[in-house]
């Protein structure tokens, strides 16, 4: 057998650990899920020492599950949710629960930030981005101001597969496309931003050494190897935010193609030559895993996990009929939106249930279903939520379009990528066709490849992804329901407008009677 290379995404949901060979053929893949603690409306949390047990428990599993002999893994690659905060004391001891991407209780730290920084162009000149909720850098200042004791103790800063890799290597190191989110990097010069951490008074010792994506930045600690029968001192690379990784491992490394991702979060993902993207920030530009590039990205917090909670609260039906039958719920619950004629009779979600980063940066706003009639039953709701995601994104894509991003091709992927309807539908409210392609591994597989490229399977990101993407199925606009889509996210664009004054006080009202947060 060939070289293999091990791949680990730590997602929100779960880890996955997947086996690559060297002409990027999947080997194998395990995943195993975690907890995510929600003690507060709009915080969101995870313990880091979860992700680690599931990390050694996937690889176990891929390894047992294959039977591929571990002396063939030549490199392990990284990829992971983004911009979570791992706190660590001076023994690298977890000092308290990692907050994580979606959170959103820093509003107060973001104004101050913007304040602390002299305002919001001094900010963009800085680290090219705004202050937003889910970034690290207000995490920290949340810290510093709710919990002085655990502050007291912090040595250092990582991002949730960057404690992943301290734990195998014993390394504190990051790389440059997960460090851009942190608000705390120059994204245009690919270095810790001295002036941020200065302004926001945050030692530089706090923050790990950073690296271009494939360099290798550390090698598997004997004791790690032995617990999970690996020869110790393999390379582990820089590896990759979820979303860069994602766009390695589908081939998204020059212009003209982008992504569009149907996780938990949805994601408008376009590679940039230079650093410039939006001027005003409301996309995300943030330094890229292929080296010396950049990327720039939309993102909105619940996509597929809108669906996800549709599901769970309300497909009880379908989570039955899955345990019989072996089929996934959410193909039941789409089979039945596919009869509900498009734009659902008027039918509007708003997908904001988490708070929405692109292109309203409101961590108030919340989930809303508008202009619901006698006449629409559960599936309506089902292709509603599908709809509503798409027009989330459109958002994004707008913007993009603005800047004159060029698009010829918008490839679908992450899990909401498996169905049929809602690529059909993200392709008729773009107007673009919408591919998939041969690897739906995701973040792991970029991860893998990155690996691959660190330890000289390949020569560059883009020889590895030349060699091993391949487009697979395309779904094409259709010219009339492309039309009355667009009359439709004019509806969609009107309703936040009128909402957010409403959601303050919704806030207000919400912090009153259920809340006890600090
Ligand atoms: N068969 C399916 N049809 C439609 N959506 C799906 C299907 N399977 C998964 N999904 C969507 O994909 C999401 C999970 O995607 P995944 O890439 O695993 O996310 P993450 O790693 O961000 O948690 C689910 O929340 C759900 O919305
Ligand atoms: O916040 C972002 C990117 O800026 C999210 O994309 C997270 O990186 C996690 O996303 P999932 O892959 O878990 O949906």
């Amino acid at each position: 057998m060939n070289n293999l290379l091990l791949g680990i995404d730590i997602g929100t949901s779960g880890t996955k650990a997947l086996l690559i060979d060297d002409d990027g053929r999947v080997i194998g893949s395990s995943t195993v899920e975690y907890p995510l603690y929600t003690p507060f409306p709009s915080w969101s949390e995870q313990e880091p020492e979860d992700w680690w047990k599931a990390t050694k428990e996937a690889v176990v599993s891929v390894i047992d599950k294959t039977g591929v002999s571990p002396k063939l893994i030549k490199g392990i690659g990284l990829s992971g949710q983004m911009h979570g905060s791992v706190f660590l004391d001076e023994k690298g001891n977890v000092i308290r629960r990692a907050i994580l991407w979606n959170d959103q209780r820093t509003a107060k730290q973001c104004d101050e930030i913007v304040e602390r920084v002299g305002g919001v162009k001094r900010l963009l000149d800085f680290t090219l981005n705004l202050a937003l909720t889910g970034f690290t850098a207000p995490k920290i200042l949340w810290l510093r101001e709710n919990e002085p004791e655990n502050y007291s103790k912090v040595h250092k800063v990582l991002l949730p597969k960057d404690y992943i890799r301290f734990r195998l290597t014993g390394e504190y190191a990051s790389d440059v496309s997960d460090s851009s989110g942190t608000l705390l990097f120059d994204v245009k010069n690919r270095k810790w931003s001295k002036e941020m951490l200065n302004l926001l008074e945050i030692p530089e010792e706090w923050m790990p050494k950073v690296y271009e994506s494939p360099e290798i930045t550390g090698t598997l600690l004997p004791s790690v190897a032995e617990e999970l029968g690996l020869p110790s001192g393999i390379p582990v690379v820089g590896g990759g935010g979820d979303n860069a990784s994602q766009a390695v491992g589908s081939g998204i490394v020059k212009s003209g193609i982008l992504f569009v991702s149907l996780g938990t979060s949805g994601v408008i993902f376009a590679h940039l030559d230079t650093p410039e993207g939006d001027p005003e920030g409301r996309l995300h530009t943030f330094c890229h895993a292929v080296p010396g590039k950049w990327h720039t990205m939309g993102v909105m917090l619940s996509a597929g996990g809108s669906f996800r909670w549709f599901r769970d609260s309300f497909g009880d039906v379908e989570i039955e009929l899955s345990k019989w039958t072996g089929r996934d719920p959410y193909e039941f619950l789409t089979m039945e939106a596919e009869n509900v004629p498009p734009g659902s009779e008027g039918l509007i979600f708003l997908p904001y249930l988490t708070g929405e980063r692109t292109p309203h940066a409101d961590p108030l706003a919340k989930g809303v279903f508008a202009g619901i009639s006698l006449r629409h039953k559960k599936p309506y709701f089902v292709r509603s939520v599908l709809e509503g995601v798409a027009f989330g994104l459109r958002d994004s894509l707008e913007l993009m379009k603005n800047l004159g991003i060029e698009m010829k091709e918008i490839r679908a992927i992450a899990g909401g990528a498996r169905s049929k309807l809602w690529r059909q539908i993200l392709a008729d409210v773009f107007n673009t066709p919408i591919t998939t392609i041969n690897v739906t591994e995701g973040a792991a597989y970029g991860a893998a490849l990155l690996a691959g490229v660190g330890v000289g399977v390949y020569k560059s990101v883009e020889e590895a992804c030349d060699r091993v993407v391949k487009v697979m199925s395309l779904e094409e606009p259709n010219s009339e329901r492309a039309k009355m889509y667009e009359e439709m996210y004019g509806l969609y664009r009107e309703l936040y407008p009128l909402l957010k004054e409403y959601y303050r006080k919704l806030s207000n009202f919400i912090d009153k009677y259920y809340s006890n947060k600090k």
